[in-house]
């Protein structure tokens, strides 16, 4: 039998109302309690929250849920007090008294888990919602939370399990199986699966930029305006901006939110061969950014562009996409935006910020903004799942394809089914569940 979890809902801190929720066996008993007779379900009753000794803790809402119509699918019960975090640490002992225990982090979430009321992408969602640091990235939660990215996951699952079956009919059968195994509709329908798989994955890896928002670093060589533009975008005064080259020696981090789009744009020291240990220990830590950003920015001072050019051979060529030309204002130069070589350059002053809004409209191009409608969260598990799902299902093609072996192609098909399935939690580990968890709030 399950025991009865506890925890304050609400944020921590002083609020307009608290919640506290129970889950479990003994909510109902709870309820009668606290309330004096039976509650009706799912109704607001108005009620007189007293502890052992019959004093009044809070006068406040009550309202029961019964099991499996509610969050948890379990017996659940809310208790809704004035915002003070001593009412509710009165009212959450006072449970406890009466038989529930402290909730672990995520333990609601996981039982609703649990009780099939939500599966893990969508419990995962559930956390990515409440953690949304920006408009853009709420909304990507919320589908996900829906079971959009869940059923595009499931389809997926079906359409293997559909191949895995043609293919074990055709093992059954070895007089025939090279005539199914070469049959081209089961070529059309694996290829068409390697598309859907594709699509999937990168609609999954826009979904991680937008629930951990782009990763932007500034790169360039010393004195060029690198913290001037961090300034520049964040319209503070964050980094410490002076003529002298090698200013910046530490890396400096700073969250925006572009128009509802999450960003974290990083500030580095200047790229050069530097003899002082601190700027070389800058410089070290400026390269180490660059390998898990999503986009560099290259900066460079436009009166003096051919040595600050000659860095961007030395950059990781899937981020370095952007390439700022800045101190127009000193040529008296217009601000102008030109695609070569696959890289868009951009001419603007950090300081006068003429030229700034067209930066802005590429990062926000490539934070998704323009995914508008369809986007979904996703985590960097989803995604290396699918990852290992499209390594499957190319081994699964190359054995049908080239040695037209039935069994080894099955065998991959059921990895690949394996694999998407740790995504909604249909194949799951204690451990994963753990990781997964724990990184909830309480009372969620
Ligand atoms: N007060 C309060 N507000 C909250 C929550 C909560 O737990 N308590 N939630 C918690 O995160 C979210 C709402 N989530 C919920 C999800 C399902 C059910 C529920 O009762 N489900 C039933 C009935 C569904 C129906 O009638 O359509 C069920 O699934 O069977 C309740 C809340 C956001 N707001
Ligand atoms: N005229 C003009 N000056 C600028 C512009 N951007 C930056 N500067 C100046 O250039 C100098 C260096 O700017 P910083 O922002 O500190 O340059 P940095 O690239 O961060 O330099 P390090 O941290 O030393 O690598 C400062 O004197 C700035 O005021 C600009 O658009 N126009
Ligand atoms: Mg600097």
């Amino acid at each position: 039998m399950t025991d009865t979890i506890a925890a304050v809902a609400s944020a921590s801190g002083i609020g307009g109302v608290g919640v506290l929720r129970i889950s479990g066996p003994l909510a109902p008993v709870i309820a009668q309690t606290l309330l004096g007779r039976e509650p009706r379900e799912r109704h607001a009753h108005y009620a007189a929250f007293r502890d052992a000794d019959d004093a009044l803790i809070d006068r406040g809402l009550l309202l029961a849920f019964r099991a499996p119509r509610s969050y948890t699918g379990e017996h659940v019960l809310e208790l809704q007090t004035h915002g003070s975090p001593v009412v509710l640490r009165l009212l959450l002992a006072r449970v406890i008294e009466l038989g529930a225990r402290h909730a672990r982090p995520g333990e609601f979430s996981e039982r609703a888990f649990l009780n099939g009321k939500l599966d893990l992408a969508q419990a995962e969602a559930v956390a990515d919602l409440v953690a949304s640091g920006s408009a853009a990235a709420a909304r990507a939660a919320q589908r996900s939370l829906d079971g959009e990215f869940s059923q595009r996951v499931r389809a997926l699952v079906e359409a293997v399990v559909r191949l895995r079956v043609w293919i074990e009919a055709a093992i059954d059968f070895p007089e025939d199986e090279i005539d199914f195994l070469a049959a081209p509709q089961l070529a059309a329908d694996l290829a068409a699966l390697r598309t859907r798989l594709d699509e999937l994955l990168a609609a999954a890896r826009r979904g991680v930029r937008l629930a951990d928002g782009l990763h932007v670093v500034i790169v360039g060589r010393p004195n060029v305006g690198k913290s001037s533009l961090l300034n520049a975008l964040a319209a503070s005064e964050r980094a410490i901006v002076t003529d002298v080259a090698g200013t910046t020696r530490d890396v400096l981090r700073e969250t925006l939110d572009l128009d509802g789009i999450a960003l974290t744009l990083v500030d580095t020291a200047g790229l050069r061969e530097a003899a002082d240990v601190v700027e070389r220990e800058g410089i070290r830590r400026a390269r180490a950014e660059l390998e898990r950003a999503d986009l560099a920015i290259l900066v460079s001072d436009d009166t003096h562009a051919q040595e600050d050019l000659a860095l961007l051979s030395g950059l990781p060529a899937d981020a370095a996409r952007l390439v700022v030309h800045n101190k127009i204002d000193l040529a008296a130069a217009p601000p102008r935006v030109e695609r070569r070589d696959g890289r868009l350059h951009l001419w603007l002053s950090a300081t006068s910020g003429i030229g700034l809004d067209a930066l802005v409209d590429e990062l926000r191009r490539n934070a998704g903004a323009e995914e508008g409608d369809g986007a979904f969260s996703a985590r960097a598990r989803h995604v290396a799942a699918l990852e290992r799902a499209r390594g499957h299902l190319a081994l699964a093609a190359d054995a049908l394809q080239r040695q037209r072996a039935g069994e080894l192609a099955a065998e991959e098909l059921r990895q690949v089914q394996h694999a998407l399935g740790e995504i909604t939690g249909q194949f799951s580990s204690d451990d994963l569940l753990g990781e997964i968890f724990a990184s909830f709030c309480i009372g969620k």
